[in-house]
């Protein structure tokens, strides 16, 4: 038994959506300074459940806590300010005349925070170094391509130096050495003590990075353990992820050499 609360503790997660059961019954326990990725098919709920579990989609059953605080009859005595999370392609853009550099400042505040601080630029300059967007940190992000916006993103969590990084799908539209640069950066937090909970759908880029992997099916864990290996050709960019066996409900085994095709 670890003597400190786990830094995310889900037992039994129901999420349903319109008529949709999305999670049935999820249990995951994420020890301090654990990195973890989250895997599984187009649809198997790995959003729904990051977002359950950062309390933007409530739960229908089960229960969330962060950092030991339930998340959601106690919100307000979760640490936010501990959390860094990024939601899946949302636009750093949208309507919004800031440059990078605002965006990123932006996540030093808070409800408590209203005043970014004195090493805020430095701060943020460094984060967007770390998404390889340093040299761009004074245009709009409205010119951003789409990776770019991501990029912005990512590092307006990093500029919070989380205790807890949750990002969903954040190699999605970045290029090799902007994966390369953010996969440097999650690195340095791990050495920090930080833990990580990483939405993928290629372990390849962040392999060495991740402890332990969580797979999803239909809505349920099937597998919590070692990563997998990636079948083969799955990171040919025209690799279907959806596969034919989506349909059965069948429990993978678990165990270090498992294949599991996502
Ligand atoms: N607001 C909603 N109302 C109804 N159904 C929803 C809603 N949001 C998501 N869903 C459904 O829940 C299922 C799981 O979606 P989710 O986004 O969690 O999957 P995912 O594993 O993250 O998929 P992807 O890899 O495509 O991002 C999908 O079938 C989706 O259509």
């Amino acid at each position: 038994m670890p003597v400190t609360d786990p830094t995310v503790r889900a037992e039994g997660l129901g999420v349903v959506l319109g008529e949709a059961a999305i999670l049935r019954g999820v249990d995951l326990s994420i020890d301090t300074g654990e990195s973890v990725a989250l895997l599984g098919a187009n649809g198997s709920g790995k959003s729904t459940l990051v977002r359950a579990i950062v309390g933007v989609t409530p739960v229908t059953r089960g229960h969330v806590h962060l950092f030991g605080a339930d998340v959601g009859s106690t919100r307000r005595r979760v640490p936010w300010h501990r959390v860094g999370y990024v939601p899946q392609r949302m636009a750093a853009g949208a309507g919004v005349r800031a440059s990078a550099l605002e965006v990123v400042t932006s996540g030093l505040l808070d409800n408590r925070r209203l005043w970014p601080g004195r090493d805020a630029r430095a701060r943020a300059l460094a984060a967007l170094e770390a998404v390889g967007l340093a040299d761009r940190a004074g245009e709009s992000v409205q010119v951003f391509s789409g990776g770019q916006q991501q990029r912005v993103l990512v590092a307006r969590a990093l500029v919070r130096r989380p205790d807890l990084l949750i990002l969903d799908e954040p190699l999605a539209g970045m290029d090799r050495e902007s994966k390369e640069a953010l996969a440097g950066s999650l690195g340095e937090l791990r050495e920090r003590g930080a833990t990580l909970l990483v939405v993928l759908h290629e372990m390849a880029e962040l392999t060495g990075l991740v402890d332990r992997a969580v797979v999803l099916r239909h809505g349920r864990v099937v597998h919590d353990g070692a990563p997998p290996r990636p079948a083969a050709g799955h990171d040919d960019p025209a690799h279907d992820h959806v596969h034919p066996h989506e349909a059965e409900d069948t429990v993978a085994p678990a165990g270090p050499n498992l294949r599991v095709e996502l």
